[in-house]
């Protein structure tokens, strides 16, 4: 079975399980003890009879982040959808060990995205040493063939990206290649430049989020390196909406929420199945917009809710299910645990004229009980949870278990092979004489990723 696991950041492409240190002299032995290479003026120059020559970098890199790109898009949703019945016989094979024994829930033809190259609306790149030795190379890191250690890649040649990402990210490397502070690969090396995300939307408005380690910088030399920064976009006349910086004491910088802008607009807007969309620079977002429309429209279809529904919407972002699921129901009530995201998604609420839905910051481990005694009078009670690639935590499918109320339930996964939402799964429906098991009735499988190997998953659990 494959696994649908990166996401073009560096902890999805190598699996790094603790921050990597690579330290400059590190990779010069690496590579002269692998590659016969020769050190001159701090830089590694490899032999030209090296097999690491850009074509081969980028082989690499591509095999990790877009493995199936050569292959035709009907052969990649031929997999998929091979995949989804995989998925759906190891999930059987749990429950049979689990001594719960079930039919085959009915598996839907897979649902091909709208746009299939260049359709990624965020990219993050960060700073690592090249393969020329050039250790302000920015980009995605790949492990090298004898898999003991990792070097930074161009991601120029990606086909699901942007050209307007890739743009920025070159300008970016540029700039710091001439500032005298260093990279930073990790949060006690001293340096500086971590890396650079950049989003945009449908329209081409661009927010773009500097990342840089603070440790031992001082205020006056931050702001001045954010608005050189500034200063050298506008000079070659690149257009950026906002324009943010985010000093990270993390390794991951999704550990810190400080985001200062510099420049611009605090948000970005996406239209969404006929709602504007607020988006702040930490809060989610789908991937891919135009599959993302397919995916709700899907998820809309299976649950089939009423006007004297509850929508419980869980890990719910930006607010996407609720707002867009709000025309169907009497109310909805979203979960999430980050503040950026709650705060875009009560603001679309109100951009869109609707007045149905709530949204309560938290994780749903911690509220959704207390959540669910607030709804105890409510007599239809449907659930969506869409935790992302990690699963939930087994308290939620507890409560979601616990409350006679919630009947229908859709779990939606990017990562349904990872063992945690195997374990959230298996739960649900596991017989056990506590609470009353969800049937699972249906899979449906929407290509959110093209030419990777992930692929969104809806399970309809019903009881
Ligand atoms: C895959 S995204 C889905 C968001 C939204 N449902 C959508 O379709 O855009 C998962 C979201 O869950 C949030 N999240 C992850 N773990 C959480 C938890 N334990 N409690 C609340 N929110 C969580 C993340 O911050 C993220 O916004």
């Amino acid at each position: 079975m494959f696994s649908p696991y990166c996401n073009n950041n560096v902890h999805n492409i190598v699996n790094i399980k603790r921050p990597v240190y690579l330290t400059y002299s590190f990779i010069n032995h690496w590579i002269q003890i692998r590659k016969k290479s020769s050190v001159t003026n701090n830089k590694i120059e490899v032999s030209s009879t090296d097999i690491l020559t850009d074509e081969t970098q980028f082989r690499a890199l591509e095999k990790s982040v877009t493995p199936l790109c050569r292959m035709p898009y009907e052969k990649q949703l031929v997999l998929k959808q091979h995949w989804t019945n995989t998925v759906c016989k190891e999930l059987r094979s749990r429950l049979h060990n689990a001594k719960t024994l079930i039919r085959l829930p009915k598996v839907f033809p897979i649902s091909s995205s709208p746009q299939i190259n260049k359709y990624r609306n965020k990219d993050e790149f960060n700073f690592r040493p090249g393969i020329d030795g050039n250790p302000k190379t920015l980009g995605f890191f790949v492990s090298n063939p004898t898999k003991e250690n990792i070097y930074c890649v161009s991601a120029m040649k990606l086909i699901n990206m942007k050209q307007s990402h890739k743009d920025i990210a070159q300008v970016f490397e540029a700039f710091v290649r001439k500032s005298e502070l260093p990279a930073s690969y990790d949060h006690m090396d001293g340096g500086f430049w971590r890396g650079i995300i950049v989003r945009s939307n449908l329209k081409g408005d661009k927010m773009a989020i500097v990342v840089a380690n603070p440790r031992g910088y001082a205020n006056e030399v931050m702001l001045d390196e954010q608005r050189k920064f500034n200063d050298y976009l506008k000079s070659i006349n690149i257009n950026v909406q906002s324009l943010y910086f985010h000093p990270s004491l993390h390794t991951r910088s999704s550990k810190d929420s400080t985001f200062i802008l510099v420049d611009g607009d605090k948000y970005i807007y996406e239209d969404l199945c006929s709602f504007k969309f607020r988006i702040s620079p930490d809060s989610f977002f789908q991937i891919n917009t135009l599959a993302a429309e397919v995916l709700y429209k899907e998820l809309f279809k299976l649950i089939n809710l009423t006007k004297t529904s509850t929508l419980l919407d869980l890990c719910s972002g930006t607010g996407t299910v609720s707002i867009i699921g709000s025309q169907h129901v009497q109310s909805c009530v979203g979960i999430e645990s980050v503040a950026q995201a709650v705060n875009d998604a009560k603001e679309t609420a109100k951009i869109n004229n609707i007045h149905n839905c709530d949204f309560i910051e938290g994780k749903v481990e911690m509220v959704l009980k207390q959540v669910l005694d607030e709804l105890s009078m409510t007599s239809d009670l449907c659930a969506v949870l869409n935790p992302g690639r990690a699963g939930v935590h087994p308290k939620v499918i507890n409560a979601i278990r616990n409350n006679r109320l919630i009947n229908t339930l859709a779990y939606v996964s990017c990562k349904a092979d990872s063992p945690i939402t195997m374990k959230n799964l298996v739960e649900l429906v596991v017989n056990n004489k506590k609470s009353r098991p969800f049937t699972l009735n249906s899979i449906k499988p929407v290509d959110m990723f093209p030419h990777t190997k992930h692929c969104e998953l809806i399970f309809m659990f019903k009881r």
